[in-house]
């Protein structure tokens, strides 16, 4: 299944690893068989991203979207003039602004209509919050940018041994408590409901839902909140059909044997679910968010300052993020 129109690859830090990667792979296009895409900005920082993996990068710079597809299969559609020199590890104020216009051009081709989706390369969220970035991260930056609440707007790590979902995301942890309310869970428990079925094909979805506390709150000896908040949620939309269990010890919830008894597991906190998804799927992890009009995807690493440039950073997950954008966006066509 590919989408009709190409999807836009937003550049990421021009100083982390996202350059080189998104040059890595349209180089081995010939093999990988993904949708035809276009990277936003920074034409110069992908070819020497590029040559610090021995690949002379030929770039198609372009006006928009509806000229990508016949590029691709020749040169890496670029669309935009934004640049700046290439400094691998070294993240700037000039590379976060580079990075954000990137972010910012790429979201409404998809929103508008002009890009199947958008795939975003690893941005530094202090980095952008030091160019006047006011949100927490992306995933909230695009529901603000679809002009839906931060609520509608839900993050999945997928990978192939698992699919989690944080329902509390970029706040400190000793918020979570306060934060977490029965409606979020429930609001946020209905939106993965219904993209598992509308993106990933999942008729009738299983969601298993973590406790908050260590064993669950042991029957409230260790915490209360399974029973004030997350069991009624879980009460409420099994009423409605959705098959949904819980809450569950989180410590046992990632084993394989109790992987098999769902689709997808809702954890209370950002770690809860980020921990075993990359465990377990590093590099083929995909953070997709969910919710949203607009098809969104991007690698589960990050920046990975250290290793840029090194010609070492492994774009398998990368990969996995243009695959599924390219599928979910398919479907959404009703391909
Ligand atoms: N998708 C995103 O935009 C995204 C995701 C996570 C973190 N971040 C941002 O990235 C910055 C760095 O975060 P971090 O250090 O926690 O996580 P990171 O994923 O950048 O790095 C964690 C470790 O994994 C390694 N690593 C990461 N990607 C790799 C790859 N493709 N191949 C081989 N090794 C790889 C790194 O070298 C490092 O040792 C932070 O500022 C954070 O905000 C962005
Ligand atoms: N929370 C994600 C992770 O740790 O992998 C990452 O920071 C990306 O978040 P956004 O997609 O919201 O920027």
């Amino acid at each position: 299944m590919a989408p009709t129109q190409p999807l836009a690859v937003s550049l990421g830090d021009p100083a982390g690893i996202g350059p080189e990667l998104i040059a890595e792979i349209w180089n081995q296009r010939g093999s990988l068989d993904l949708p035809p895409f276009a990277v936003v900005g920074g034409a110069g920082v992908l070819r020497a991203a590029a040559r610090t993996r021995g690949i002379d990068l030929p770039v198609a710079v372009i006006d928009g979207p509806a000229e990508a597809t016949a590029a691709f299969s020749d040169a890496l559609p670029v669309i935009g003039g934004g640049d700046v020199p290439y400094e691998p590890g070294r993240p700037d104020e000039a590379g976060a602004k580079l990075a954000l216009g990137s972010l910012e051009l790429a979201t409404s081709l998809a929103r508008d209509g002009g890009a199947a989706g958008i795939v975003t390369l690893p941005v530094a969220k202090s980095r952008l919050a030091s160019v006047g970035f006011e949100h927490p991260g992306q995933t909230e930056y695009l529901a603000s940018a679809c002009g839906r609440s931060l609520e509608d707007a839900v993050m999945m790590l997928a990978g192939p041994s698992l699919k989690a979902v944080p329902v509390t995301v970029h706040c400190p942890l000793a918020e979570v408590p306060r934060l977490l309310t029965e409606e979020m869970i429930y609001d946020k428990a209905r939106i993965v409901h219904r993209a598992l079925q509308r993106d990933f094909g999942i008729e009738l979805p299983r969601l298993a839902l973590a406790g908050l506390n260590p064993h669950a709150g042991e029957d409230g000896r260790m915490g209360n909140e399974e029973a004030v908040t997350i069991a009624p949620a879980i009460s409420r939309l099994r009423a409605e059909g959705i098959e949904a269990s819980g809450p569950h010890p989180a410590d046992a919830l990632f084993t394989h044997r109790a992987r098999e008894t769902y689709d997808v597991a809702l954890a209370m906190y950002h770690d809860q679910a980020l921990i075993p998804l990359k465990a377990l799927d590093f590099d083929e992890g995909v953070n997709v968010t969910l919710g949203l009009p607009l098809v969104r995807t991007s690698p589960d690493h990050g920046t990975a300052f250290a290793i840029a440039g090194e010609g070492i950073a492994d774009p398998g997950a990368t990969i996995a993020a243009i695959r599924m954008a390219g599928e979910m966006a398919a479907r959404r066509a009703g391909g």
